[in-house]
């Protein structure tokens, strides 16, 4: 080959005059290489980020968990006769199965990226493993739940609690090499598991973790033992929560959870709860509450608590209390509880609308919450429906409609289904359901718009929507707290029209700042302020009692002013005020003696060209005047 090369190239320099040439030489085969580290790059980036891929879920369950207590959805279906229990399964199974589906997937997505720990570890250890998890996250995410009010600050702490049992489980499973206390905290226990069980698989003459390898001695089977206890322990600690601990809406148990009463009710029979629940000769805590109960309430509050205490109503009334306190934890450090509602008590028959009245913060909200059960009263005893409040709660829901202050209404559901969600909930039967969702959607006139989503309904329709739901069953008491604020006169006329309507087989209790509202829609009335029944009576009584009687006010031409107010003053009574005295236009305010007002119409008709009378008018005192009467500035907002 080379004297081949050197043979033509010495012609070729001969033919080119020595300016063209052959160069030879050797360079290496292009060949294809490969690089290949000793550990499994892949399984090492997977371990760093895997912990957090099984945790994420979390935070969201703490989350959702907290929105639904803020937003009252639960207390809003505990309500209409879920139970607490009822939806905490239906919650705890949804949120497993959600879990369940994203560790399959970390599980497939594992396997197809090739990650040792998946392809060598035995997939049932891996499958035991990531199950008792999917449950540790689920409980743990109900445990951390009861200590948040609001959804914001629970989940960033419960992604801090995630962040933090992340970093330091890598340095404590350095520093405590045999000792697994630890563990205690699942998460340490878990992130054990998976660390542990990925250096085996990455050591590539390990054959992975084994079933077999599985068994008490092993650290990876004593952190899967503590993971199984403190998901039980975990349980446990949940429904203790949920009984103990006091969420801003919902009743709540003492710490002991009358275990005691529980067993002496077990062997004593049950007692007379009306005679323990209150002491009916001193119906006040206090020598001053008794003294101030004396300047606020009047004749006809003390003869109601006398009529409620001495068992002298209608033993059938939808609504009896008596006593009722309900007293808030201390506004400021080392002070006394604020009592909100102190020694309350009346009864409200068969078919009577009650209108309970009063300014911001006169106690109106904490008195009906303290009876549905949002708030425990502090003290006092109540009959809803036939039923004992502190007793019998689950029959009161089944038998009571609440319509609240504000919609609590899902913005994915329909109007029917809103409707039909409630149905189930008052244990409707089913061959029944739609019967009486189509007559409590006809009864708010909602019937056209049955298949229209909540979010897309006006406030209006929204307001209709909640007294539907609370109407659902055909409740004998239903509670309506504030039912038409907000909205625009015809819409309220038209929900007065609907209250109206419904009113007339019902026990109806509303609150309300409305003096127009109450005076159109209620039978009887209770004005509260500083957490204290003020009266309680018919609207006729509480017009003659703090009304100013009756109203006259005229127009007449300027020049006869004279004669008419000589002509006017000489058929009221002597003792009228004065309200308005201008030339053309005037008020006088008066008691009536026996059958004056008819006589006043006929001298009024007949004299009115004589003075030159252009129009007049004779009106009662509103409800608004006797609020106002009964009501002082300092009323409002009770401190
Ligand atoms: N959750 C609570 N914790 C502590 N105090 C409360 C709570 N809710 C109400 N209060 C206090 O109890 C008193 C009565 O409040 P409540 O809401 O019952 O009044 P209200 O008559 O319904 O007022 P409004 O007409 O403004 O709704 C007020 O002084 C209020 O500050």
């Amino acid at each position: 080959m080379y004297f081949l090369t050197e043979l033509s190239n010495t012609i070729i320099r001969k033919l080119s005059d020595n300016t063209q040439m052959i160069t030879q030489g050797f360079r290496a085969f292009p060949e294809k290489t490969t690089t290949s580290l000793p550990v499994d790059l892949a399984s090492i980036i997977g371990i760093v980020l895997f912990p957090w891929g099984v945790s994420f879920l979390f935070p969201i369950f703490v989350l959702s968990l907290v929105k639904e207590k803020e937003e009252r959805f639960l207390v809003m279906m505990n309500m209409n006769g879920m139970k607490s229990s009822t939806y905490y399964i239906a919650t705890y199974l949804t949120n497993l199965v959600l879990a369940l589906i994203s560790m399959i997937c970390f599980i497939v997505v594992g396997i197809i990226c090739g990650m040792e720990m998946f392809k060598k570890t035995s997939m049932l250890i891996i499958i035991l493993v990531f199950f008792i998890w999917s449950n540790i996250l689920v409980a743990v995410s109900f445990v951390f739940s009861f200590f948040f009010k609001r959804n914001s600050s629970a989940l960033i702490t419960s992604f801090l609690v995630t962040l933090i049992s992340i970093v330091f489980s890598m340095s404590l499973f350095s520093i405590f090499e045999q000792n697994y206390v630890y563990f205690i905290w699942p998460f340490f226990a878990f992130y054990y598991i998976l660390i542990s069980m990925n250096g085996i698989a990455v050591d590539k003459a390990s054959p992975g973790y084994q079933l077999h390898d599985f068994h008490p001695g092993s650290s990876i089977f004593a952190a899967t033992m503590f993971m199984i206890g403190v998901f039980f322990i975990l349980i446990l600690l949940a429904m203790y929560l949920n009984a103990v601990i006091p969420q801003e809406y919902g009743a709540h148990q003492p710490w002991h959870l009358n275990i005691f009463r529980r067993i002496r009710r077990c062997f004593g029979g049950k007692k007379d709860e009306d005679s323990m629940e209150f002491d009916a000769s001193n119906p006040f805590y206090t020598e001053k509450e008794a003294e101030d109960a004396k300047k606020l309430e009047d004749d006809d509050v003390r003869v109601e608590r006398e009529r409620v205490l001495s068992g002298r109503y209608d033993h059938n009334s939808p609504l009896i209390i008596k006593n009722v306190r309900k007293e808030y934890p201390p506004r400021k450090k080392d002070k006394k509880p604020h009592v909100a509602v102190h020694s309350v008590s009346f009864a409200v028959e068969e078919g009577v609308v009650f209108g309970l009245l009063g300014p911001n913060g006169a106690g109106k909200t904490t008195l009906i919450h303290s009876l549905i059960g949002v708030y425990t009263p502090t003290s006092g005893y109540a009959r809803l429906a036939g039923y004992n409040i502190k007793t019998d709660m689950d029959q009161v829901y089944k038998r009571i409609g609440i319509c609240p202050q504000h919609d609590i209404l899902w913005d994915d559901l329909t109007v029917m289904e809103h409707l039909l969600f409630y149905a189930r909930l008052k244990g409707i039967p089913k061959d029944q359901e739609k019967e009486a969702v189509q007559k409590s959607m006809a009864n708010v006139g909602l019937e056209s718009f049955k298949d229209n989503l909540a979010r897309g309904l006006s406030g209006g329709e929204k307001r209709r929507l909640s007294i539907a739901i609370a109407l659902i069953g055909d409740p004998k008491l239903v509670f309506l707290d504030e039912p038409t604020t907000g909205l625009d006169p015809d819409v309220r006329r038209l929900i007065w029209d609907i209250l109206n309507e419904i009113s007339c087989n019902r026990t109806i209790v509303i609150t309300t700042h409305s003096m127009e509202e109450a005076e159109v829609l209620c039978h009887r009335i209770g004005i509260m302020s500083h957490g204290t029944l003020r009266c309680c009576a018919t609207q006729l009584r509480l017009k003659e009692l703090y009304g100013s009687g009756f109203r006259l006010s005229y127009i007449n031409k300027a020049e006869n002013y004279n004669e008419v107010k000589q002509f006017i003053t000489s058929i009221i009574p002597e003792d009228h005020k004065v309200v308005r005295d201008l030339a053309s236009n005037s008020i006088y305010e008066f008691i009536p003696t026996q059958g004056l007002i008819t006589k006043l119409f006929d001298l009024l008709d007949d004299n009115k060209e004589k003075y030159g009378i252009i129009d007049w008018g004779i009106s009662q005192s509103s409800l608004e005047e006797v609020f106002l009467s009964i009501i002082s500035d300092d009323d409002a907002d009770a401190s």
